[in-house]
This record gives C-alpha cells, sequence and structure tokens, in this order.
C-alpha cells in the first residue's frame, strides 16, 4: 500500500477508534510502517478523532523524526517494537476504559494480564504480558516493551496504570486486535464474581496453532 493510502487508512481508523470512546482527548497514539521504510506515527497532544494526512508526524528509517508535525512522546516505544517485530506493521496505543481500568488493578500477574476464557482473545492476542507504571513518554516504557517483545510472541502488552499497546500486520488488522482485547477486558469485568469456565491448555493451544 503507498504512503498516501496507509495515511489515509491511519486517520480514518483513528477517527473511527475516536467516534466510539476507544480515545478520547488527547489520549493514544498509532503508527504504521512504510514500504519504503520509516513509519508514519499520530502527532504529540492532538485528537484521534480529527487527523488529517497532513498532521502525521514521520519518522525516518534511521529512527530520527522527519521536520514537521512533532511525534507522539511515545514514539521511541512503537519504534522499539516494529524493531524487534519485524512482522508488525502497526501498532495502536489506546487508554481504552476497560483495558486501562483493568492495568490499575493491584498484584496483576505480569506474564499475562487476562487469563484467556473467549477463543478471539487467544486468536488475536496471544495472551497479555504486563510492563510495570514510567510515566507517559519514558524510555524505560521502550526498554522494558522490547524486552517484553523477545520473550512473549504475542500481540499486546498492558502498561500498567497506563493502558494498552497492541501489534498488527497492519492498521486494519492491530485495530481489531485492539478492539477485542477491549471487549475482552469489557467482559472480564462483566463476569467479574461469577465462576467462569476458563479455556483449558488443549483448546488454547489449538487457537495458538490456528493463529499462527
Ligand atoms: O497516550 C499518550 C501518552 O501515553 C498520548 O501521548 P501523545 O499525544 O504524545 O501521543
Ligand atoms: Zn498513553
Amino acid at each position: 500500500m503507498s504512503r498516501n493510502s496507509k495515511a489515509e487508512q491511519l486517520c480514518a481508523l483513528c477517527k473511527s477508534l475516536f467516534d466510539r470512546g476507544y480515545s478520547v482527548g488527547g489520549a493514544g497514539n498509532v503508527s504504521v510502517r512504510l514500504e519504503e521504510g520509516g513509519f508514519l506515527v499520530t502527532p504529540t497532544g492532538g485528537s484521534l478523532g480529527r487527523l488529517t494526512p497532513a498532521d502525521l508526524a514521520e519518522i525516518d528509517a534511521a529512527g530520527q523524526p522527519v521536520p514537521g508535525p512533532k511525534p507522539s512522546k511515545e514514539f521511541a516505544f512503537h519504534l522499539a517494537l516494529f524493531e524487534c517485530r519485524p512482522e508488525a506493521g502497526a501498532i495502536v496505543h489506546l487508554h481504552s476504559t476497560y483495558l486501562t481500568a483493568l492495568s490499575c488493578l493491584e498484584d496483576l500477574p505480569t506474564d499475562n494480564a487476562l487469563r484467556p476464557f473467549t477463543p478471539y482473545y487467544v486468536m488475536r492476542a496471544g495472551y497479555m504480558p504486563v510492563i510495570p507504571y514510567y510515566r507517559p513518554g519514558a524510555s524505560e516504557i521502550a526498554r522494558d516493551l522490547a524486552a517484553a517483545a523477545k520473550a512473549h510472541k504475542v500481540n499486546a502488552f498492558l502498561l500498567a496504570s497506563h493502558g494498552v499497546v497492541v501489534l498488527g500486520k497492519d492498521v486494519e488488522d492491530a485495530v481489531n486486535n485492539a478492539e477485542e482485547l477491549e471487549e475482552t477486558a469489557r467482559l472480564a469485568f462483566i463476569l467479574r464474581g461469577e465462576k467462569i469456565r476458563y479455556l483449558n491448555e488443549a483448546e488454547i493451544a489449538e487457537l495458538r496453532a490456528m493463529a499462527r
């Protein structure tokens, strides 16, 4: 897909996320890998609901911002993930309500924030390791995400007390993964206190094989 089509698609899907309440205020950022090298990233501080291609920031293949709109303060973690996960074509970071609520729970298991109880969570995310809390924009987020992305071949990471980071083959895939995860977190809260039938190891293994 050309740079212009990717820019148009990124803006359209950011608006779609904003319109449905997955992002509010200036929260969240989205990036896409360009075929010619480099990346487009949403600008810092702006709403995801009102972006045009001219508002997008560009990072060159060497990881340096191209003169123009200032990239998200989280672009370092987007780059770190693109570097260690060459199959990822896009990254979505959201403060969506239920995933962020989940990220605020004390004593989350660091290897996986959500034990699987539906198949699409396993197929789209795998599971969801937790990165400790750091202030937004801190370089430690990039460091810890890179380490986690090397150790766990999954598409989603929960940033403690902050939000979620989701990978996908392209922007559409990353957005679909993020939507599925938010819905899974919502279900987890709806089911709190209920006796949940979790998927068993054989069921999870079958789903992981399908997702490959
Ligand atoms: O979600 C955010 C920080 O974690 C938003 O920051 P940016 O506006 O710089 O992308
Ligand atoms: Zn954030």
